[in-house]
């Protein structure tokens, strides 16, 4: 079986209750393929997370943007997967730079939060990604590997793990990476998994891209061979959202719909 498409929106720490209802209604009367070939995951802030749950048509599932380590308790501030796992909330983002780089989280801090996840029953879209800095420097497979490997050291069911590669140099900057670009780092981490995890992880794992992904760059980036869907950012808050949903998953060879 071939690999699902994926295609998430990433809000980040963006929205009010009047925008998130204008988005959920805009993407409620999107034309979209059936959940049997697109997967799509909508990604609010945790206060907007029942809201949209309940508001989002049920065909399209929703992701927390972060979760905490270990089960919750005296942590102020943070949500714990236990949470998510009783709100019902199937999908949570992992590793994303903005927290890696910005709240210093590290590569075994982030294996550790995706295990936690993984163990408590949510699914998990595991960023990764490199800086301008180590792209110049050419060590970007070598970065996106120690990123990877650190994950795979705690993680046994692949099945429930997506890989987002996000270069940070591409993330709110308009300088989406060539489909070139992206294929070869893809290709790259399917190697990397296939050498190190199993070949059957390799071809079935999710690898998808996140990094300026607009409506009019998508369908040169999803015919790429290892370019299995998106994490969008900016333009999944547009109000024209459905449009920018339609064309992503309009972008990758599907049943016609
Ligand atoms: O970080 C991203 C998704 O997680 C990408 O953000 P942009 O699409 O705004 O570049």
């Amino acid at each position: 079986m071939g690999r699902k498409f994926f295609v998430g929106g990433n809000w980040k720490c963006n929205g009010t209750t009047e925008q998130v209802k204008k988005i959920v209604s805009t993407l409620n009367g999107g034309e979209v393929p059936s959940q049997d070939v697109v997967e799509v995951v909508i990604s609010p802030p945790f206060v907007f997370l029942p809201l949209v749950k309940e508001a989002l048509r049920p065909d399209f599932h929703v992701a927390a943007q972060n979760c905490w380590v270990k089960k919750g308790g005296a942590f102020t501030g943070e949500v714990s997967a236990e949470m998510l796992v009783n709100l019902s909330i199937p999908w949570v983002i992992i590793g994303h730079s903005e927290r890696r780089l910005m709240l210093k989280e590290s590569n075994e801090f982030v294996g550790d939060k995706v295990a936690y996840a993984l163990s408590q029953g949510l699914k998990v879209i595991a960023c990764i990604g490199e800086t301008l800095e180590q792209r110049e420097a050419g060590s970007t497979v070598e970065v996106v590997a120690a990123q990877t490997k650190a994950i795979a050291a705690k993680v046994s069911n692949w099945a429930d793990v997506v890989l987002a590669y996000e270069p940070v140099w591409a993330i709110g900057t308009g300088k989406v990476a060539t489909p070139a670009q992206a294929q070869e780092v893809h290709s790259e981490l399917r190697k990397w998994l296939q050498a190190n995890v199993s070949p059957e992880v390799a071809a079935s794992t999710r690898i998808i891209y996140g990094g300026s992904v607009t409506a009019a760059n998508c369908k040169e980036l999803a015919a790429q061979p290892d370019v299995d869907g998106f994490l969008v950012g900016g333009a999944s808050l547009k109000s024209r959202s459905s449009l920018t949903l339609s064309s992503l998953l309009r972008s990758r060879r599907m049943p016609k719909f």
